[in-house]
């Protein structure tokens, strides 16, 4: 099977992103993460741009021993001396030398003709070889370049010494087709082409960096250039990561193979991302936080019962540990069920219908189901499997206003089942309610304490409430509640201790009749 080499740029062409400044640890620690993720060759830095770049390719240059590393320099000698200074140090060191071969760089940028940038272009390649084993050189802009120019003067830097040839499409204005195009005409237009590993390099301005990259493997580049995230200049680089996975995953459709280690994805994608301070998309393909994902029942079924229905790429295969089944209000019974059973609940089906009734309910209202709501939802499905209700909330209306006494309006079903309903004013809206709802049950309340926190964070997050009391003069008994609004929870607060109350009463009066 053909070998694509691969070529990594996180350090160069990444670095190049607008807001990133990397030191020289945080480099050598992306660079020995690299090694291990297997990439052919990494591209360390720019030495000419900075002392502190060049000390930096140095170090990596050092301690890099499994990939091959390089360093880019225009085609001017004091960028190739300062690659040198810091790349002779490597086992095997190369060079990448570049300059631009379009008509709008070579006019406007380098102010040269034509002549003048093939004369420029191979001196550089002659220079850099009295140094360098291997030279890459790049035609910076190929794509926007005249194809029999751009035939011509890579013919000569090949004559001059290049064993790596790279095209790129340096502004990302190419389609798959044209891309693929244009190394096919490399290869039937340049003599001593097959002398070389021709290489891509395509920026993501139009989002097609990676099938810019897969059309220029099937018409013959040995070597592909990316970045891990697809980080770099603009819109950035192919992402290296989806072009391993994509050659792996579609082997049957571009049959060649790559030295990269698979698994090693998620952890170098995570660090880059760290080091870098570039947040990665939650919808990014291979990487993003929901490359794995699922939150819609149809889908959460399917991947249940037959994780291909609806993955192409393991999360394995990456270095993810599991797919993530996430609950929202698209979900459906199996996954609910399914998370019910891993959280450790075994309610039977009714309860399970119940709570999932409840969760489909609070997903409507909230946009993220945490944790700790699902847990305060089976838990309460569970008590409740476990307990009677004696009094159960059936709605509340309060009506607040600083101009306004508060006075809420409950109903509840009482004990022999029917719906009562009755209204009261009070100090505050909880207040309120708890009036009204002493005027429903039918006993003594003395309230002792009441407390409300959130749980979880965020503005949408659960309320609870605690309600102290005695009734009918019992001893003091907790009650709690839950609901999105605290004076919901507050209400099944109140009503939870009464009917641990009754409860309780019952269980007294049942033991002493069977003494
Ligand atoms: C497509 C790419 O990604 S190319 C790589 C881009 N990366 C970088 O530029 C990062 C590092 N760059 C730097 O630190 C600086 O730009 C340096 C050190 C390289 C040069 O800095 P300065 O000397 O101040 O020049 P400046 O950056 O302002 O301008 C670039 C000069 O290089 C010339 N130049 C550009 N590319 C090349 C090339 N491949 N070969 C020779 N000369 C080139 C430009 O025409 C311009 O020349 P001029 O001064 O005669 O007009
Ligand atoms: C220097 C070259 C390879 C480059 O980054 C580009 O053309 O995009
Ligand atoms: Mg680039």
């Amino acid at each position: 099977m053909r070998k694509i080499d691969i070529f990594d740029t996180t350090l160069r062409d990444g670095e190049q992103s607008a807001g990133i400044n990397l030191n020289t640890a945080e480099k050598l620690e992306i660079a020995k993460q690299l090694e291990r993720f297997g990439v052919d060759v990494m591209e360390a830095g720019f030495p000419a741009a900075s002392p502190g770049d060049l000390d930096a390719v140095r170090q990596i240059a050092s301690t890099i021993k499994h990939s091959s590393v390089t360093g880019l320099a225009r085609s001017v000698k004091s960028d190739i001396d300062a690659a040198w200074e810091a790349l002779k140090v490597a086992e095997c060191p190369r060079l990448h030398v570049f300059i631009a071969t379009s008509p709008i760089h070579m006019t406007y940028k380098l102010k040269q003709t034509p002549e003048q940038v093939v004369e420029t272009a191979v001196e550089s390649i002659k220079y850099a070889k009295q140094f360098f084993p291997i030279v890459q050189w790049s035609a910076e802009d190929a794509f926007r370049s005249d194809p029999a120019f751009l035939a011509h003067i890579v013919e000569q830097a090949i004559k001059a010494g290049a064993s790596v040839i790279n095209l790129p499409d340096t502004v990302g204005y190419a389609t798959p087709h044209e891309y693929g195009a244009m190394f096919k005409y490399m290869k039937e237009n340049v003599p001593n082409v097959e002398q070389v590993k021709l290489s891509s390099h395509c920026h993501n301005d139009l989002g097609m960096a990676v099938a810019n990259t897969l059309a220029a493997i099937e018409n013959g580049a040995d070597q592909v250039e990316g970045t891990i995230n697809g980080i770099g200049e603009r819109a950035g680089n192919a992402a290296l990561e989806e072009v391993g996975v994509a050659l792996y995953t579609r082997k049957d459709a571009y049959n060649v193979e790559t030295n990269l280690t698979l698994n090693e994805i998620k952890r170098t994608s995570q660090l880059v991302s760290q080091l870098t301070g570039m947040v990665i998309q939650a919808n990014k393909a291979v990487v993003g936080k929901n490359a794995f994902a699922h939150e819609s029942g149809i889908h959460q079924d399917g991947v249940l019962k037959e994780p291909t229905t609806y993955e192409i790429i393991t999360p394995e295969l990456i270095g993810e540990t599991s797919n993530n089944l996430v609950l929202g209000k698209h979900s459906g019974r199996h996954a609910f069920h399914e998370r019910a059973k891993e959280m450790g609940f075994l309610l039977d089906k009714e309860a399970l219908n119940e709570a999932f009734k409840e969760f489909k309910q609070l997903a409507d209202r909230k946009k993220e189901i945490t944790k700790e709501d699902l847990w305060t939802i089976l838990t309460h499905q569970q008590l409740k499997a476990e307990e009677t209700a004696i009094y159960e909330l059936e709605s509340i209306q309060v009506q607040y206003g600083t101009e306004h006494i508060p006075t809420a309006t409950v109903q509840v079903k009482i004990p022999e089942g029917t719906v009562v309903e009755d209204a009261c004013t009070g100090a505050g809206s909880v207040e309120a309610i708890f009036n009204a709802l002493e005027r429903i049950v039918d006993g003594k309340v003395n309230l002792l304490d009441y407390r409300v926190s959130s749980i979880g964070k965020g503005r949408d997050a659960l309320g609870e409430a605690v309600v102290n009391l005695t009734f009918n003069h019992t001893e003091e008994l907790t009650g709690r509640g839950t609901a999105q609004d605290v004076l919901e929870a507050s209400a099944k607060a109140y009503l939870n201790a009464i009917n641990r109350s009754l409860l309780q009463k019952q269980m007294e009066e049942l033991v002493k009749s069977s003494v």
